[in-house]
């Protein structure tokens, strides 16, 4: 099954507001990105994403939010609703972070019920699933994984969305999951997803996330399950950043 190729960046909680913009010429200059062959995504700070409509509209690029609340409006101080980013007309949003859950006590079941909200709306939601240092050296990395997509697969009633596996040890760390280690997880998601939503999984993306670099982006894209990345540090550079979307245009 051909999946089209997602290569998504993950900018964190950086990048000004009036530098964001700066980015975007270097980047298409240098990647020569086909967005036939490629979609490519930037989960940025929420305070970016109307100031980058014109450049998603002229470059095809798609914006997203790096975190959603459920909720469609109410007394929720510090967030930012789901409606609000379709009216912005954007379609892809960042749900389950491992620094989500880590930092603010994202849980399996928020992501649940962000999830649902978004297929909903018809949008698509990049959900992110990994575990532990502790939970891969206990031997847990297949509970865990297993527990993370169970948890939304009620949710999973129609509709497009993205699954990002992102080892917690891998990320912001230099370690990245080994080719095989990566693609077994990648495997065991799709089983996991055919179980629920049987052939459909076939058409999910699947992106690995953890030092991803231009270094050892292609022999990850190499493998049957892994259909891009969700890439941190490397996506705040645009040369680095072209030369993965390179990657996954060959
Ligand atoms: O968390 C990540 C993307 O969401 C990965 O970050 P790094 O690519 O910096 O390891």
């Amino acid at each position: 099954m051909a999946r089209k190729p997602l290569m998504a960046g993950n900018w964190k909680m950086n990048k000004l507001p009036s530098e964001a913009a700066d980015f975007f010429p270097e980047f298409l200059e240098l990647s020569k990105w086909q967005k036939e062959q490629v979609d490519v995504v930037f989960a940025v700070p929420a305070t970016h994403l109307d100031r980058l409509l014109d450049i998603g509209e002229e470059s095809g690029i798609s914006f997203a939010p790096q975190n959603v609340h459920w909720e469609s409006a109410g007394a929720f101080t510090g967030e930012i609703s789901i409606p609000m980013i379709q009216d912005l007309g954007l379609n892809y949003a960042l749900v389950g972070h491992s620094e989500r859950r880590q930092y603010f006590a994202e849980t399996d079941e928020t992501v649940a019920n962000k999830v649902g909200t978004l297929l909903s709306a018809k949008m698509t939601p990049i959900i992110c699933v990994g575990e532990t240092q502790v939970e891969r050296e206990s031997d847990k990395t297949v509970e865990v994984i297993t527990r993370q997509i169970k948890s939304f697969a009620s949710k999973l009633t129609g509709g497009d969305f993205v699954v990002a596996y992102e080892p917690v040890w891998a990320i912001g760390t230099g370690l990245t999951a080994s080719q095989e280690q990566a693609q077994d997880v990648h495997a065991l998601i799709r089983r996991l997803l055919k179980e629920e939503i049987g052939e459909q999984a076939d058409t999910v993306r699947i992106l690995y996330g953890g030092s991803a670099k231009p270094a050892n982006i292609s022999g990850l894209l190499a493998q049957d399950d892994i259909d891009g990345a969700l890439v941190g540090g490397a996506s705040l550079k645009p040369a680095d950043f072209a030369a993965m979307v390179q990657a996954a245009m060959k």
